[in-house]
């Protein structure tokens, strides 16, 4: 999985099955063959990751995954998934960290750490968000609130080359999310790439992407792809950053 751009959405909680099988079945008929240099990832509700994987096709073109999961291969965990559940239900891709469940749901730095390390134990590839708050923004904490929060994401851990990292700003993301300017975005970036880019798979930027902006944001140094929300829910819009992305790479094409 070397792909020059990761391009990915996470539906978060919305969509039936319905609703989700049939946004698979679009894409990949658009997708086709696939598109060179593009790696392609959706992250439906774990209710739909079986049906969305299956609808995406056996040529995996498009890999799946989830949008959490639990550190523990089994066990009395109420509520929880593993990632070899998930896996078993298709994932390639396990998403940890995410600003929404570390606001609402209690995760810290050492769970996030914890989940990075069973995911890669298990052979999936850990896509571990990261991003500072608005105050942290405000006082040109940036750099170094996300450095602390990778580096306590993969502490101690070996083989991180398969793992992709998301920056994601708090203040970016979701509907009361602004988009930021490019150069808002670009010390976090450089940073990321000379700490992590020859650690890991990739850098995405994440946090009100959208097919307008979506060229600006791949010109910044270190970017390595885009993790959408609102903008990717309507397959149209995700087809539009997949065609972003293409045209990045082959701007004459
Ligand atoms: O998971 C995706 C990010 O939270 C971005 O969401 P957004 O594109 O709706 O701002």
């Amino acid at each position: 999985m070397n792909a020059a751009l990761w391009i990915g959405t996470s539906f978060k909680m919305n969509k039936t099955r319905a609703q989700a099988v049939a946004y698979a079945a679009r894409l990949r008929e658009a997708v086709g063959a696939g598109i060179p240099g593009v790696q392609p990832f959706v992250l439906p509700s774990a209710t739909a990751l079986a049906e969305v994987t299956a609808a995406l096709g056996p040529e995996r073109t498009v890999l799946t995954g989830v949008q959490n999961a639990h550190w523990a291969s089994a066990g009395a965990w109420t509520g929880e998934l593993s990632v070899p559940q998930a896996a078993d239900a298709g994932a390639a891709i396990v998403e940890i960290g995410h600003s929404e469940r570390r606001a609402h749901f209690a995760e810290t730095d050492a769970t996030v750490r914890l989940k990075v390390e069973a995911v890669l134990r298990h052979g999936l590839t850990p896509l571990v968000c990261c991003g500072e708050s608005a105050e942290d923004f405000a006082r040109g904490r940036s750099v170094d609130r996300v450095l602390e929060q990778v580096a306590a994401a993969f502490d101690g851990i070996g083989g991180t080359g398969r793992a992709l990292v998301a920056y994601e700003p708090v203040w970016a993301i979701g509907e009361h999310g602004r988009a930021p300017r490019p150069e808002e975005i670009a010390p976090v970036h450089r940073a990321l790439a000379e700490e992590w880019g020859d650690r890991t798979a990739g850098v995405l930027y994440g946090g009100s992407v959208t097919p307008a902006n979506a060229p600006e944001l791949l010109m910044v140094p270190g970017v390595g792809g885009l993790f959408a929300g609102r903008s990717a829910w309507r397959v149209e819009g995700y087809l539009a950053l997949l065609e972003a992305g293409r045209a990045h790479l082959a701007p004459a094409g």
